[in-house]
């Protein structure tokens, strides 16, 4: 038993400092997205990079941080190009169901996710109703992989503003689910919405989550 609780804390230790890492990765990204310093300063600082990717890359895994469940019974996946805290690809997202079963993040885009002048690229809005509405499936017991999505653009998404990402889970008919969502205003003004078929794969059917 206590041992089990040491490897316990010592793996939540590693991933509070991968984590901390990620976020001043995401730093750096914004850093260079933004920044206007002279080009020797540039090469400079791109040296530094390069040494401290090659720190990094001293031990290297072959894949990111699994999926897996948490002591608390919580699915986590601190390697998920949407809600990885391990990932700094990731915003990252914090989706939470409500006992509705209905699927709810706040979230703020970043200029780093521009895609037209001024706002937000057409594919990282995809994305991230591909997971908001993945996650309201599995949230109601069929978890499944993306078949389509279909997205309706309604308005340009604003980044360095607050947001609000919803999804339901509509319908299942066999290992065929559905599911809609959308981002919009925190006053409810629609941005983008959703609808998405995700067909659970022969294999999860049984346990319904993957691994
Ligand atoms: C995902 C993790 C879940 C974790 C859950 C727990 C924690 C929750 C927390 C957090 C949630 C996370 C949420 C993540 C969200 C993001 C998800 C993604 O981005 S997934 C990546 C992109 N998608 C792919 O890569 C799929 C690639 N495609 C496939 O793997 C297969 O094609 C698959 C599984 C989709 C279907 O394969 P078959 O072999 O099972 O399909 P057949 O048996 O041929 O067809 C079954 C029925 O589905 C229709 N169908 C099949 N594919 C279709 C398609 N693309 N479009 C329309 N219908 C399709 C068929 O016509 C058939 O329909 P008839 O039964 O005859 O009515």
């Amino acid at each position: 038993m206590t041992t089990d609780l040491a490897s316990t804390e010592d793996a939540d230790a590693a991933l509070a400092a991968l984590a901390a890492l990620t976020q001043r990765a995401r730093d750096l990204v914004d850093a260079v997205v933004l920044t206007d310093v002279p080009d020797s300063e540039l090469t400079a600082v791109a040296a530094e990079l390069a040494a401290l990717t090659e720190r990094l890359s001293a031990r290297r895994r072959t894949s990111p941080q699994p999926f897996e469940i948490g002591p608390d019974g919580v699915p986590r996946h601190a390697g998920n190009a949407v809600t990885g805290s391990a990932n700094p690809h990731a915003l990252p997202l914090v989706a939470r169901t409500a006992p509705d079963g209905t699927v709810r993040a706040e979230l703020s885009f970043r200029p780093t996710h521009e895609g037209p002048p001024a706002a937000v690229h057409g594919g990282i809005s995809a994305m991230i109703l591909d997971h908001m509405l993945g996650h309201a499936v599995a949230m109601a017991g069929v978890a499944g992989m993306t078949a389509t999505l279909t997205v309706r653009y309604l308005r340009r998404v604003p980044y360095g503003e607050p947001l609000v990402a919803t999804a339901e889970y509509t319908r299942s008919e066999g290992r065929k689910s559905w599911s809609e969502g959308r981002i919009a205003l925190p006053d409810g003004t629609p941005l983008v919405e959703a609808t998405g078929l995700f067909i659970t794969p022969r294999e999860w059917a049984q346990n319904r989550l993957p691994g």
